[in-house]
């Protein structure tokens, strides 16, 4: 008997929502289900790739005997391709597409390879719970994501009171009223729910605003899957895209970073900023482990992890809209141990100011 197809599936949402923590729960979970995940960041430092794997870039195997690799725009055809080999005998693979990806362009890319080893295997819609009613009114064009998944995940469940929940779960079936909608914290979903997806049929398609495959396929121009800044295809957008307006500013350092001012930093973000992610080096007694942080419309969270073999350094993306990128740089450049007069000794109590956000590694 031939090989069953392989379903390759979408995990979409606007920034920070909890896409990366989804698949970070996938892959825990994987169960000898062997998972192909593509990772298509925003900006050239990967960082979901590096949490997920631990690595920058390429493919890597992971010890469950799933597999990852981050991809910018051109290179998810070619990574899909290597995964569909028959040698990597993977059983599903999950997209996570960018933050301000436009998930049409992504599955309308997938639809078109017309290989019989793989199917599309729906979009998976992740929506922050805390900020989805600031974020929709402030960008209404996202309603367009929604509107064609197969699956809600309303993540971040335990960030808000009850009828909070209710009203965004109300406000997610007003958009798309046949997905269904799972609410969670932590992004954790059953494998099962994504790697069968409830079938498209003609059926519930006329039953909603939800799109068709051909409609998708035939009635959209758009042309570009979000990629760093201006990585626009061709352009005939009828929409407004969100990376028209996002922009990202990337930062590495050799040298240690002072923990202190990255907490300034990460708790006071620059005017614009959304969203601040990183993996970062502290040169203090006791704390010289890998720090992965995040912040989130003014959430910080911090992470410990060990360095493995991988090299001491720090990166750091910040994303936003209408960023003053120089005073960013700036302002990035001056959270380096030595940037100020006299602050080359280790901050001992400034670490403190990191890890009251930490949260408990899974
Ligand atoms: N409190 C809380 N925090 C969460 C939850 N899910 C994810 N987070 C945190 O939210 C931050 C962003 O999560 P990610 O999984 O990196 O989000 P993402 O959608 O991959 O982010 P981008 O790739 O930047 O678009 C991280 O600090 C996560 O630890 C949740 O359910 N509750």
């Amino acid at each position: 008997m031939s090989r069953p197809t392989i379903p390759v599936i979408v995990v979409a949402g606007f920034l920070g929502s909890g896409k990366t923590t989804l698949l970070n729960h996938l892959l825990r979970t994987a169960d000898g289900t062997r998972i192909g995940v593509l990772v298509n960041d925003f900006g050239s430092i990967n960082i979901d790739a590096m949490l997920i794997a631990g690595q920058g870039d390429d493919t890597v195997s992971l010890s469950n005997g799933c597999m990852c690799c981050s991809v910018d725009a051109d290179g998810v055809e070619s990574a899909l391709a290597r995964l569909l080999r028959p040698k990597s005998a993977i059983d599903a693979i999950v997209i996570e597409a960018s933050g301000i990806a436009e998930p049409r362009a992504l599955i309308r890319m997938i639809t078109g390879m017309d290989d019989p080893r793989m199917r599309y295997g729906g979009l998976v819609y992740v929506v922050d719970a805390a900020t989805n009613t600031e974020v929709r009114r402030r960008h209404p064009e996202i309603d367009r994501h929604m509107e064609i998944a197969d699956l809600v995940v309303v993540n971040k469940a335990d960030l808000v009171a009850d009828d909070e929940l209710s009203a965004v779960c109300d406000d997610v079936h007003r958009v798309n009223d046949t997905a269904p909608t799972v609410v969670t914290a932590d992004g954790v979903v059953e494998a099962a729910m994504l790697f069968d997806p409830r079938p498209r049929t003609v059926d519930n398609a006329a039953r909603s605003r939800q799109l068709t495959l051909d409609e998708l396929l035939e009635a959209d121009t758009d042309q570009c899957v979000g990629h760093g800044d201006g990585g626009h295809g061709d352009g005939g957008h009828r929409y407004p895209h969100l990376h028209d307006e996002f922009g990202s500013v990337e930062f590495t350092s050799a040298r240690p970073l002072n923990p202190r001012r990255l907490a300034e930093f990460l708790e006071r973000p620059p005017t614009g900023c959304y969203r601040i992610k990183g993996v970062v080096a502290f040169d203090v007694p006791g704390h010289r482990q890998k720090f992965v942080v995040h912040a989130v419309g003014g959430f910080v969270r911090v992470e410990r992890r060990g360095w493995g073999g991988e090299e001491r350094s720090s990166s750091v993306v910040v994303i936003g809209a209408g960023m003053d990128r120089d005073d960013v740089r700036r302002r990035l450049d001056a959270i380096v141990v030595g940037a100020a007069p006299g602050d080359d000794q280790p901050d001992e109590h400034g670490i403190l100011s990191i890890t009251r956000h930490l949260v408990t590694a899974h």
